[in-house]
């Protein structure tokens, strides 16, 4: 007879590749999955065909595999949680001795806790695991000849039921090694820039390149027990691989699903992370991997800073902005109504990986959005920056323009230079808040639903302006900040009534000092300074030649 003995199917968790492994022991055969399969073939890791190329390339791989193990493949081979949701895989499927293992939502939390590709918001980890078996049981029972439920079984017992059902004979020879394979590579041409440590904490590397997610493992270490990833909701997916290619290396690997962007950064969000690293037993020695945007990775550094007063995290930025700034330099928080970024903490990563994959999913506003912060190094550092964007600024606004890997190091090097002599904001580090001040209080003014650039864009305009107006900066430079900010496509100018409002947002800024606003303002190009408690008829005209 050609094709597999036994073709397993299930949610992920279940144990289809303990069963499987012990299944073609008992069978004298070999075993197979399908996802080593893909990511021997795309040479890459699952959760890094999600990130360069998305879901749909990889069920199309994934179909691939399938076609190709039930051609040549002759003992027992396992799929994937999700294969079943391809039409194309399905059908494949149609009469082979399919077997779903099957188990209750009960067991399924009990054995994955909290990891799950669907979103985590009520802390309800029995809905959102019915909700996923809701969605997905009749696929599997679709394509199953039969049904094996693993709930209060032993694997062993698992392998036994699946062979009474099938009436197949154990085999009594030599076993044969498992097929298995996983090996996620990280490409040639990565940048490596160095963090120093200061302030008591230990250097660290931001990696930027593609296919960088294999470098994981090694950044986590053997010390490790259990890995927390958290991402996004538009991220579901990606978040998912990685956690599955994690539990693939040994890890105990949760997902924690977080709201997108700035909802994301609350203290209720915080809380619920907190339940589920309660929940896991992550202790001192386990590590938070964030995967995601600025919003994200302060959220998962300022978990990481508070549980058990600090563990130990990594940052895998997926936009521009976060890769340049937010998942640089160990700044991590949250916002209050109060304020931006009010609660919070310095807690650097281990490692930063800047996989420029990931880009290629980003919205274009997104994207643009970043492209605020890489400006803002431009002026306070960097003018090849500037230099860069405006010679190609339809460039600057997508992935796929020529100095997108330039812009992104340049950036880096320049928070990377700042941070590692000043951590913790005792004095150069405010540079990195140019623009900032005014941000910040339309942010809070918009509830914290406007992108962080847009709102920057505008700040660095009224800094510019007050400079200006304060004697210190010269006219070409602060004309240069219109052209360059408007070339990309992000904001020059806000509401012209909400100036009082903006006003006492200012107050709770970090810089300020008792009842002193301070401001970053430039002297020239690359050349930060701070402006203490300016002229408040100087801080309104600034406002008016930002006012729409
Ligand atoms: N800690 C710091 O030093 C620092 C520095 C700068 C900014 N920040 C913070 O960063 C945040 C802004 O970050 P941001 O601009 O990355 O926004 P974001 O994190 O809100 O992400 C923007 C949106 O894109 C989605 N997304 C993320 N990656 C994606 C991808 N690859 N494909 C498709 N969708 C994707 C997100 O889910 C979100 O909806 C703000 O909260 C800001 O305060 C922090
Ligand atoms: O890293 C810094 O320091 C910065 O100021 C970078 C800013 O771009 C960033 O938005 C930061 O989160 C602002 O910090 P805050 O202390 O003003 O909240």
């Amino acid at each position: 007879m050609s094709g597999p003995l036994i073709v397993l199917v299930g949610p992920m968790g279940v144990g289809k590749s303990t069963v499987g492994e012990l299944l073609a022991e008992r069978l004298g055969t070999t075993y197979r999955d399908t996802d080593a399969d893909v990511v021997a073939t795309a040479g890459k890791a699952i959760s890094e065909i999600f990130f360069d190329e998305g879901e749909e390339r990889f069920r199309d791989l994934e179909r691939q595999a399938v076609q190709d193990s039930l051609a040549r493949h002759t003992g027992v081979l396992s799929l994937g949680g999700g294969a079943v949701l391809d039409e194309g895989t399905r059908t494949l499927l149609a009469g082979l001795p399919v077997v779903y293992l099957s188990m209750d939502v009960d067991e399924a939390v009990r054995r994955v806790g909290l990891n799950t590709a669907r979103p985590l918001l009520a802390v309800n980890p029995r809905r959102q695991w019915r909700e996923l078996m809701d969605a997905r049981r009749h696929l599997y029972e679709e394509v199953a000849r039969t049904t094996v439920a693993t709930d209060d079984r032993t694997p062993e017992e698992v392998a036994r039921a699946i062979l009474d059902a099938l009436e197949l004979p154990e085999h009594t020879g030599q076993t044969v090694p498992s097929g298995r394979e996983n090996t996620p590579m990280t490409e040639q041409g990565t940048t490596r820039i160095r963090i120093a440590g200061t302030a008591g904490t230990d250097p660290y590397e931001v990696l930027v390149g593609r296919r960088l997610l294999g470098e994981l493992p090694q950044l986590i270490g053997d010390r490790a027990k259990r890995v927390a990833v958290l991402h996004p909701e538009a991220l579901a997916e990606t978040g998912e691989a990685v956690r599955e290619d994690l539990a693939a290396q040994g890890y105990e690997a949760i997902a924690i699903q977080l709201p997108n962007a700035e909802e994301a950064k609350t203290v209720e969000v915080a809380a619920y992370c907190w339940k589920a690293l309660g929940q896991t037993g992550f202790t001192r020695t386990d590590v938070i991997v964030g995967v995601g945007g600025g919003a994200t990775t302060d959220v998962a550094g300022f978990v990481a800073a508070s549980w058990l007063r600090g563990v130990r995290w990594i940052a895998v930025p997926t936009t521009v902005l976060a890769m340049v700034d937010a998942a640089v330099g160990g700044k991590t928080g949250i916002n209050t109504a109060e304020g931006k970024n009010l609660v919070g903490a310095f807690h650097p990563p281990a490692g930063v990986l800047c996989d420029l994959a990931a880009l290629d999913s980003l919205p274009v506003n997104d994207y643009v959005s970043g492209m605020a912060e890489i400006i803002k190094a431009g002026f306070i550092s960097d003018p090849v920056i500037l230099d860069l964007v405006e010679a190609d600024p339809q460039g600057a606004r997508t992935p796929a323009g020529p100095h997108t890997a330039e812009l992104i190091e340049r950036s880096i090097r320049v928070k990377a230079e700042v941070v590692s002599s000043d951590l913790k904001e005792s004095g150069l580090r405010e540079i990195l808040n140019y623009g900032h001040t005014l941000a910040h209080a339309i942010e809070k003014n918009e509830r914290y639903k406007w992108r962080h650039g847009a709102a920057v864009s505008i700040g660095m305009v009224f800094a510019a302006e007050l400079g200006r107006l304060a004697g210190r900066l010269d006219d070409a430079t602060a004309d240069r900040h219109r052209a360059v900010l408007e070339s990309v496509g992000l904001p020059l100018t806000y509401r012209g009534d909400q100036w009082p409002k903006l006003l006492e947002n200012m107050k709770v800024d970090k810089k300020s000092r008792g009842d002193l606003l301070r401001f970053i303002v430039l002297d020239g190009i690359g050349k930060p300074t701070v402006l203490e408690g300016p002229d408040p008829a100087v801080l309104l005209a600034a406002y008016g030649e930002v006012s729409a």
